[in-house]
């Protein structure tokens, strides 16, 4: 089997060495003679895979790419192709929810706010707005949802409108459709923006399209009050770089970028891969991933609401992303920062043990590990 796979998939060779030859590609140049007798083609959201990339794909059975998002990926097209598809869901929701946890106590400390006193609005409740609705629920904080495709759970949903005019924080996490009555291509247009209320936190780290960037830019220099997080943005990676100078917290596309949820991405495309071919995985993710820089932390009896802050930027905190995207882009680049990305772990690589039966619950609701029997 010829196994065709992205450069930046983490854990190619441990986990699909047994299925065969390996070959590695750049996500951005991919043509069509590299997909010549491939069996297996892996990717992950910088690669169009579509009928001009596919072209001469004589032996292609199966695309798997190690991502949620499918808007790179004609989906008809493999289809009708009889080639079988699958995406990575839920592999980094976790990392996507503890970025913009990161980004709201960030912003907490420097604007001097209780994040209980904020009303978070959630766009899109699939897999990462669920995981962060339980999250900002077990810290206190009331959340506002909006998710007309996805009425399930026992959730009051509200309207679009209802939530961008009453949250104090939006924050988005639809995917990209880019037409149709349920379109999120440019949700957030020039109207939409401008009607904001002054300070809202604007939070993105779905798909750079759901905010039209120009209409964003105009807004920002005439003065608007926004707070922007953005992790994701139109035209990756020549992003428009004026729009820069007006956002708080900047990242490159790499919200879902811990070790655990690129590796989990992986994981995901091997075990379908041994499902097509009937065998048994033999691997799973324990296998691979590091011990933490910081394993267990005790708590002591005075630990408030307040240290929650401080231990969840001690795991990750955004502001060195930002860092990394003020101080790099124009010399190194979106993509070399993407590549580059520091080892970042999720909460739940750190045990925590705690007398205060009451506080292990609301952490392990947050997604630590609980390392004591009082969880
Ligand atoms: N920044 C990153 O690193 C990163 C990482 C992972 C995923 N993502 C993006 O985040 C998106 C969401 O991920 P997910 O796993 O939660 O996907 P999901 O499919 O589980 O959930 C998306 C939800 O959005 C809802 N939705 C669709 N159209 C909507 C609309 N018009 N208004 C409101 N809700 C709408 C859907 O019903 C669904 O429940 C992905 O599609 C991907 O584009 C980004
Ligand atoms: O959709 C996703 O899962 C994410 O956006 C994903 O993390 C994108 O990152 P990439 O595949 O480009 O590394």
């Amino acid at each position: 089997m010829r196994i065709l796979a992205d450069q930046n998939m983490p854990l190619v060779d441990e986990y699909f060495s047994g299925f065969g030859e390996i070959t590695r590609f750049d996500g951005r140049s991919l043509n069509a003679e590299q997909l010549i007798d491939v069996d297996v083609l892996l990717t992950r959201s910088i690669t169009q895979v579509n009928d001009v990339l596919l072209s001469k794909a004589n032996k292609l059975k199966f695309v798997g790419t190690a991502t949620i998002g499918t808007d790179h990926i004609d989906q008809t097209y493999l289809t009708k192709n009889d080639i079988f598809f699958t995406n990575a869901p839920g592999c980094n929701s976790v990392a996507v929810a503890e970025y913009v946890i990161s980004s709201l106590y960030a912003l907490a400390q420097e604007d001097d706010f209780l994040v209980q006193d904020k009303v978070v609005g959630i766009i899109g409740v699939g897999n990462i707005g669920s995981i962060l609705n339980t999250k900002l629920t077990a810290l206190g904080i009331t959340t506002l949802l909006c998710d007309p495709l996805n009425q399930s759970n026992n959730q009051e949903y509200l309207t679009f409108d209802q939530v961008v005019h009453q949250a104090d924080v939006i924050s988005l996490h639809v995917p990209l459709i880019k037409d149709g009555q349920y379109k999120t291509k440019h949700m957030f247009n020039e109207v939409v923006l401008q009607a904001l209320k002054d300070n809202v936190i604007l939070i993105n780290a779905s798909r750079g399209d759901v905010i039209d960037n120009q209409a964003l830019l105009k807004q920002m220099q005439t003065g608007k009050a926004l707070s922007l997080v953005l992790d994701v943005w139109e035209n990756e990676p020549n992003i428009l770089v004026e729009l820069m100078d007006y956002v708080r917290f900047a990242s490159v596309h790499i919200a879902g970028h811990t070790l655990e949820g690129k590796a989990r991405g992986t994981q995901m495309l091997y075990q379908a891969l041994c499902l097509e071919n009937n065998q048994e995985p033999k691997y799973q993710l324990s296998d691979f991933l590091p011990q933490p820089v910081i394993a267990n932390i005790k708590l002591n009896n005075n630990f408030s609401n307040q240290d929650i802050r401080a231990l969840v930027h001690s795991i990750y905190d955004v502001r060195s992303d930002h860092g990394l995207i003020s101080n790099q882009l124009m010399i190194k680049g979106f993509d070399f920062l993407r590549k580059n990305y520091p080892a970042r772990r999720e909460f739940s690589a750190v045990s925590i043990s705690s007398s205060n039966k009451l506080q292990t619950k609301q952490l392990a609701q947050l997604g630590f590990e609980i390392y004591n029997e009082e969880k």
